[in-house]
């Protein structure tokens, strides 16, 4: 049984729609991450899932059955970290052992408020009297999240969790999420812009776009201003002497159309090797490699002009040693594999 299943879901602020998903389902105990530029409806689909905001239409089953906002069935178990996250003009200790409190679990409530500290990097000793004011930014953003570990939740859904803080306090806040999903199977969802992290952490990514699904994986996405090319395709300037040549949309040529790259439909050749036939083809330079979790898949991060690109690299070319970052590959790509949206 999927853990969340959402079905016909609309969302729409002040009559504007913000978030449309025909059918989406997200399996017990997985690492699912969200990707997406700024205002595709991350955070819009985190606050749904965490049953804080209620869609205008649609439904969302959580464990098989419907869930409502703050139903029982939810409450503690499905727990959201939102990117401002909010503290409780108290101590640190009063904070994290908040949600125990109002939940009424029975535990250890010093025991669990010490170990949740603890998981975030922060010392008990030295933390759980200050109050809330007498924290920096990177510090608060660990407490808060120390105040969601010590549920225990089933849910972890986590919003930009590592934005504006330094990487030693993201290190701490990805490893305490990672100790969560090892030691009591919580299932992660998580957004964020660092594509790295993603990749090394999730078992899929899924992409959004304007409100919608576009899919599994990586995506690349092309804005345009789009200009008629040759064989009566459109291309987009991406940078010196490059340009991104497509099929038209079906319903014709506009130039604000967007097109998206699927990574797999990308093939990556070094500078001097053949290219299949009947691909057009970009050059640009390596800027990273990731390798995939559970894909165990090379993801290569190219930048062609200033537009960032993925594709996968196959393990018999990672051995060539030519596609490492700084140098320059080329992206082979079939002008019909390309997706309007
Ligand atoms: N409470 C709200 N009232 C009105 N509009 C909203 C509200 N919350 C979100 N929006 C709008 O919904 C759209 C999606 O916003 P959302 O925060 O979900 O995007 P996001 O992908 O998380 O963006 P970011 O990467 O910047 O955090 C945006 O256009 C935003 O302005």
């Amino acid at each position: 049984m999927p853990l969340f299943e959402l079905h016909r879901i609309l969302q729409a602020y002040a009559g504007r729609t913000v978030l449309t998903i025909d059918a989406w389902q997200v399996p017990e105990g997985k690492i699912v991450g969200l990707c997406g530029p700024n205002g595709s409806g991350k955070s819009t689909l985190l606050r749904l899932l965490g049953f804080v905001e209620r869609p205008v239409r649609g439904t969302i089953h959580y464990q098989g059955r419907p869930a409502e906002p703050y139903a029982d069935a939810v409450r503690g178990r499905v727990v959201l970290l939102p990117q401002a996250s909010y503290m409780l003009r108290r101590t640190v200790y009063k904070n994290v052992a908040y949600g125990l409190r109002i939940g009424r679990v029975r535990c250890d409530i010093r025991q669990r408020v010490g170990e949740s500290l603890g998981l975030v990097g922060l010392d008990p000793d030295a933390f759980a009297q200050r109050p809330w004011f007498a924290l920096s930014g990177g510090e608060a953003r660990r407490v808060a999240l120390a105040a969601r570990l010590v549920l225990r939740p089933r849910v972890l859904l986590l919003d930009e969790p590592t934005a504006s803080v330094d990487s030693a306090s993201a290190q701490m806040i990805q490893a305490a999420a990672l100790h969560a999903h090892r030691q009591w199977g919580t299932c992660l969802i998580v957004t964020s812009h660092d594509h790295h992290w993603l990749q090394d952490t999730c078992d899929e990514t899924v992409h959004l776009f304007q409100g919608r699904i576009l899919g599994r994986g990586d995506f690349t996405l092309v804005f345009g201003p789009w200009q008629p090319g040759e064989n009566r395709r459109l291309a987009a300037p991406l940078g010196r002497d490059q340009w991104l040549t497509l099929d038209p949309p079906p319903a014709g040529a506009a130039e604000s159309d967007i097109a998206a790259l699927d990574a797999r439909h990308l093939t990556l050749h070094a500078l001097t090797d053949p290219l299949p036939p009947g691909t057009a083809v970009v050059e640009g330079t390596i800027t990273a490699l990731a390798l995939g979790k559970t894909s165990g898949q090379i993801s290569v991060s190219l930048t062609v002009g200033a537009t960032p690109f993925t594709a996968y690299l196959p393990p018999e070319m990672a051995a060539t040693g030519h596609f490492t970052p700084g140098n320059k590959a080329r992206l082979a790509y079939s002008p019909d594999a390309v997706r309007w949206v």
